[in-house]
């Protein structure tokens, strides 16, 4: 049972200098990345080549524990995880409008809510702040799904294999298919249900108006309508806000 030990760096030299204003400690933010440098800092025994899936059941526990960077970076620090964010995507694409649902694979959709993240757990939650190049995220992302594929799943024979799980993701990333559209469209309303669900909690005191942009990325006619819903609700409850009690 081989267990992973770190020895290369990526090589890969940083496209674009980030804004140093905003570099951290977190890992995710740094000029070298590969899946060996992101091991290397994290404790794990993850074991590679094996049939057995249990290192890959626990590489899904940062998933359960990481929080969303784009809430933390407002002062929510005990906000929701990346697998909360998945949660709640997956049930809203289970209940698809018909006039969607009969034109859509919604098993393959939950699938898809429930692995498009995954590879956050290494790669960590690049927000739009970050500055890190499109094309340097994908890199980081796809080269962990090989890692969670090839390495902790390649032996697996189940029931959901590791190719297909590498191909949701890659559908997901590639953004080219109806269901692969829809699922956006759920990770974008997701996240504008979190920033009403965290005003609304801090009573007025964090305006998180600055994610509303997703709102104008959502493709469908019928998420648009459920955005359209909870952005009046939005509306009320600032109003309310401003009642004074
Ligand atoms: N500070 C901001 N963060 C944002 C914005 N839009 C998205 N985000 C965050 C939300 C997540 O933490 C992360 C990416 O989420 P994915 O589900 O796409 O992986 O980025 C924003 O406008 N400002
Ligand atoms: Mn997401």
């Amino acid at each position: 049972m081989a267990i992973h030990e770190s020895t290369q760096s990526s090589g890969n030299r940083w496209e674009n200098e980030p804004n140093p204003n905003i570099l951290d400690d977190r890992e995710v933010v740094t000029r070298d990345w590969s899946v060996e440098s992101a091991l290397s800092k994290i404790h794990h025994n993850y074991a590679e080549e094996t049939d057995s899936p249990v290192s890959f059941f626990h590489f899904l526990e940062r998933l359960k524990t990481m929080k969303r960077e784009g809430w933390r970076r407002k002062g929510i620090m005990h906000g929701e995880s990346i697998s909360d964010h998945m949660y709640r995507m997956s049930i809203l694409t289970m209940l698809a409008p018909a006039s969607l649902a009969s034109r859509l694979d919604l098993a393959k959709c939950t699938r898809m809510a429930l692995i498009h993240d995954m590879a956050e757990a290494l790669v960590g939650d690049i927000t739009p702040e970050d500055g890190i190049p499109k094309p340097e995220k994908s890199r980081r992302e796809a080269e962990t799904m090989d890692y969670v594929c090839n390495k902790l799943l390649g032996k697996f024979n189940g029931g959901l294999n590791a190719r297909q799980i590498r191909e949701i993701w890659q559908e997901y990333e590639d953004s080219k298919t109806l269901e692969s559209q829809f699922v956006h469209d759920i990770d974008k309303i997701e996240l504008l249900l979190q920033m009403v669900e965290y005003e609304r909690e801090k009573g007025g005191d964090t305006d998180l108006g600055e994610f509303l942009w997703v709102s104008a990325k959502i493709q469908s006619a019928e998420v648009k309508a459920w955005t359209d819903h909870l952005l009046w609700e939005r509306l009320e409850l600032w109003q309310s806000f401003a009642v004074p009690q």
